[in-house]
């Protein structure tokens, strides 16, 4: 039997239990501070909050945080790897993973996703459906690459920045951390640290006050 615990109930934790089945993990459950309100995410339970899941950490042999939000996410797995937690990650089997790139702690790759040869991928990444990270990439800690988004090769994402889904970013470019691009954005121009560019070519968004 090998034992997942997956931290944060929600939609996208529902992706990354399903994924942990698929990896070989055949006991799945949740942690959310939502509970006891929330006691189950689609097929799986929720069995206590966070605090739950750091003192029962022996019951797992490995721990994931299924978070889509960057920040939260990024301060679960800190309060997971200060513990010791056996922070695993997870890559889809359809998922196709170049053995010359590299993935921190605690990544999840899902379905279809392609991360190519010489990328570099940092510690709580989720690289969702059937997105692309090309040749030479240098992707940071706790960044979110949308489904179906697609980065050329060379681009480098700083930490924290989410890349929407189906946006794509032109090879070289440098978005720094804290970014959104948002979806369908096509990126072909460096990114400053902390604000969203959308649109075609992207631009930085001004929002209606
Ligand atoms: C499995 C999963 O579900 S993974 C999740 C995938 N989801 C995504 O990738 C979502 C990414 N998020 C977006 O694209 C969002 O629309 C954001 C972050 C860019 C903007 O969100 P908000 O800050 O809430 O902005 P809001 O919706 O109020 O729109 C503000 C303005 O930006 C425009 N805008 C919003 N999104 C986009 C976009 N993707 N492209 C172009 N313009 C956009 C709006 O039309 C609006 O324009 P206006 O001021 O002229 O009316």
């Amino acid at each position: 039997m090998k034992r997942l615990a997956v931290l944060g109930a929600s939609g996208h934790g529902k992706v990354v239990a399903d994924c942990a089945e698929l990896c070989g993990w055949n006991a799945v459950s949740f942690f959310d501070d939502a509970w006891p309100a929330l006691q189950q995410n689609g097929a799986w339970p929720v069995k206590g909050n966070t605090e739950d899941l750091l003192a029962g950490l022996s019951s797992y042999d490995g721990v994931v945080v299924g978070i889509g939000n960057n920040k939260i996410r990024q301060v679960k797995l800190k309060q997971l790897f200060d513990v010791g937690a056996p922070i695993v990650s997870l890559v889809h089997p359809t998922a196709v993973v170049s053995q010359h790139a590299s993935l921190g702690l605690g990544c999840v790759v899902f379905a279809n996703a392609v991360i190519n040869v010489d990328a570099c991928i940092g510690a709580g990444s989720i690289l969702n459906t059937a997105c692309s990270v090309d040749h030479d990439c240098v992707v940071g800690d706790c960044v979110h690459i949308s489904p179906g988004a697609r980065l050329a090769g060379g681009v480098k994402v700083g930490n924290l920045t989410w890349v929407g889904i189906g946006a794509s970013v032109r090879q070289l470019v440098n978005i720094e951390s804290g970014a959104m691009v948002a979806a369908g954005a096509v990126v072909v121009q460096d990114v400053p640290q902390g604000v969203t560019v959308a649109g075609v070519p992207a631009h930085i968004l001004h929002r209606k006050e």
